[in-house]
């Protein structure tokens, strides 16, 4: 018989994919450019062979598809979408859909949908969060693309996703391009997530001296409130771990240079594209920008010296570990608020009217940042939130206002010892900036009428002026 769905491209997250599809008792036609990829995959799993059907060729693959087909890539993302779109198509009817379930950026997206627009082939941008585990046994999944064929992929995209409190975190968001977007500032929130747990890291390391399998007890603890999430469990999983030769901790092993494949400096432009101030997202991208400057970093700690040995006024008792707690859920409200405000943004630019709400709830499992937090966004949304801005949302304002005094404490103390906590300090910033009603940019609005003549608006009056400044 025909093969249900095919999976072209068998690099970690496609051959996941292809084996939770036949898990769930789909038939999967599969096709890797080494072609040989796709019998290994099925000969490593003997229980699933039956369902996995390799084919020798892209002719094949097509060919041994139901029809109307469904195709799901798992490629690069770049050229070579539009490589395997370009091969394909030839082959393909009206009725087919073409998923790329890659991390793209929704830019590619769009263009890709108006270029099959007409074609009656239906392209789809499907964001896949969860890393290998994730597209193995249930990822988060966010659809894009034309709505009517979101009908053909429920049945096909809901057994394989992961599930909270029984329902399926997948869901259709949007046209085009909507589905990678909310994927790229997933991986936005990720990237500030991770970058202010590793700053209270470096707090604990730094200013406190507590040894990694200390820290990870503290991490395991806050996984038990405010901060649950799968990044604070992991975090402790990675401090608790000990090098297998040396017994010594791994994490004291690991070169504290910061990979980064795109996506989180995507959401970052895209913020500010949008004119929305994302700075712990943008905080985050640049942190990892300068740890991959390690050569320059040694040059500049000799050039220096290091403050942060100096001590600090960090306290490593009960409170004083309260006081980091309440900090790190502070700061994070205030990120994910961000994340939340391009989200918004986005969807009044492109005309998807994201479901904010169901966004959370799809986000609550399968994910990397799946938390319990992600309830109370979705309870803000589900309960007729329109504010503007989560904080301006009673419950989380009434977090934020709880929470600042520690985020604040922790942020000055840091700072006085020398510690680098450039997302922490973006969150308190950024409160501070959002919440004064008169700011300093009347300054800069004298700067610019006065070099370049740029106007202003006035407080007294209506209409934009240009005012004769002195010669300078
Ligand atoms: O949601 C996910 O499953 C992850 O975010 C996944 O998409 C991937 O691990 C990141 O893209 C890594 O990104 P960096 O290499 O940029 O950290």
């Amino acid at each position: 018989g025909k093969a249900d769905l095919g999976v072209l491209g068998l690099g970690t997250m496609g051959a996941m994919l292809a084996l939770n599809f036949a898990e769930k008792g789909f038939d999967v036609a599969l096709f890797n450019r080494t072609v040989e990829k796709a019998a290994r995959l099925r000969d490593d799993t003997p229980d699933l062979a039956g369902r996995l059907h390799p084919q020798a060729s892209l002719e094949d693959f097509v060919a041994g598809l139901a029809t109307p087909r469904v195709i799901v890539l798992m490629v690069n993302a770049g050229t070579a979408v539009d490589d395997q779109i370009d091969a394909l198509l030839p082959m393909l009817a009206r009725g087919d859909i073409v998923i790329d379930a890659g991390n793209t950026d929704f830019n590619d997206t769009r263009a890709r949908n108006a270029r099959l627009e007409g074609t009656g082939i239906h392209f789809v941008g499907m964001g896949v969060s969860g890393g290998e585990l994730g597209a193995r046994h249930g990822p988060s999944i966010m659809v894009g693309g034309d709505e009517d064929v979101w009908a053909r992929l429920r049945p096909l995209l809901e057994p394989i996703s992961a599930k909270f409190d029984g329902s399926p975190c997948v869901a259709w968001l949007g046209t085009d391009g909507a589905g990678h977007f909310v994927k790229t500032i997933h991986n936005g929130i990720e990237y500030a997530d991770m970058q202010m747990i590793a700053e209270i890291y470096g707090i604990m390391r730094d200013g406190l001296g507590l040894a990694p399998a200390r820290m990870a007890e503290v991490f395991a603890d806050w996984n038990t409130r405010g901060l649950a999430s799968y990044l604070v469990e992991i975090s402790a999983v990675v401090l608790a771990e000990a090098d297998p030769e040396t017994g010594a901790p791994l994490v004291d092993l690991i070169v504290d240079e910061a990979g980064q494949k795109g996506t989180g400096r995507w959401s970052a432009i895209e913020a500010q594209k949008l004119g929305v101030g994302a700075t712990t997202l943008e905080a985050a991208v640049s942190a990892r920008i300068i740890s991959s400057q390690r050569g320059q970093r040694a040059e500049a700690a000799t050039a220096f010296g290091s403050l942060a040995l100096a001590g600090s006024d960090f306290s490593a008792d009960a409170a004083g570990i309260a006081e980091l707690e309440s900090a790190l859920e502070t700061a994070k409200i205030i990120a994910y608020a961000q994340g939340y405000a391009i989200l918004s943004a986005a969807s009044a630019e492109f005309g998807w009217n994201l479901p904010l709400g169901e966004i959370a709830r799809i986000w609550r499992a399968g994910c990397i940042i799946r938390s319990g937090f992600l309830r109370d966004i979705m309870t803000a949304y589900e309960s007729g939130g329109e504010e503007a801005n989560l904080l301006l949302n009673p419950a989380f304002a009434r977090r934020v206002e709880t929470g600042q005094a520690a985020l604040r404490a922790v942020v000055a103390k840091a700072v006085l010892a020398g510690i680098p906590v450039p997302a922490l300090s973006a969150a308190l910033a950024y409160f501070d900036d959002y919440r004064r009603a008169h700011g300093t940019a009347n300054l800069i609005q004298g700067q610019r009428d006065l070099f370049g003549a740029h106007t202003f608006k006035r407080l007294d009056r209506d209409g934009v002026f240009h005012h004769q400044w002195p010669a300078v």
